[in-house]
């Protein structure tokens, strides 16, 4: 099927046991239940813990990853990388666009300028056939590439030397 490799060798893991913040969307509920099925399972299978955090719309994820790193410098709890899940299904109007571009362009101004680690899941598609294809864990299991993405972030960072 297209649009749903999974390039699996390009996945690694943290050589520290990583914590993470999940931050999904549940504009589109049953969705949303399908993509954290498949983060949580990645993350489980690599041993790394997380939280959850929940969201009306993926336009709100990018400014929960900001709440969360200024908590970390307040005392609050300490996140090793971040995932975002949701998913954008075109309508009739140019509402799509916003919600798509600028969450996904949030997501890399702080991924870039904050120098933290994210995988992005927000889907965006034509149609809800094409966002169940790609969020259920049996199939595209997007949820858990993007929760991989990260993990493979943080090892990364690790690796180049840039500490959390
Ligand atoms: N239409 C979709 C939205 N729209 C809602 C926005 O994300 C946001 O919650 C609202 O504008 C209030 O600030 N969100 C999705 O995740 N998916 C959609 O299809
Ligand atoms: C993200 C969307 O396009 C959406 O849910 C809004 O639909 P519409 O453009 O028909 O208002």
């Amino acid at each position: 099927m297209a649009g749903t490799s999974q390039h699996g060798k390009a996945f690694i893991r943290p050589k520290k046991k990583a914590h993470l913040l999940i931050i999904e969307a549940r504009f589109h509920d049953d969705l949303a239940d399908a993509l954290l099925d498949g983060a949580t399972n990645a993350l489980d299978e690599a041993g790394a813990t997380y939280d959850v955090v929940t969201v009306p719309g993926s336009l709100e994820i990018p400014a929960v990853i900001t709440f969360a790193l200024d908590g970390m410098g307040e005392g609050g709890k300490d996140y090793d990388g971040f995932v975002a899940l949701g998913t954008i299904i075109r309508g009739d109007t140019y509402h799509f666009d916003i919600v798509a571009n600028e969450s996904s362009r949030a997501l890399m101004d702080l991924s870039v300028q904050e120098a933290i680690a994210i995988g992005n899941g927000i889907l965006t598609t034509e149609n809800d056939a094409q966002a169940w294809t790609r969020a259920k864990r049996s199939e595209g299991d997007k949820g858990g590439f993007a929760a991989r993405a990260a993990l493979t972030m943080i090892a990364l960072k690790e690796q180049l030397g840039a500490q959390s």
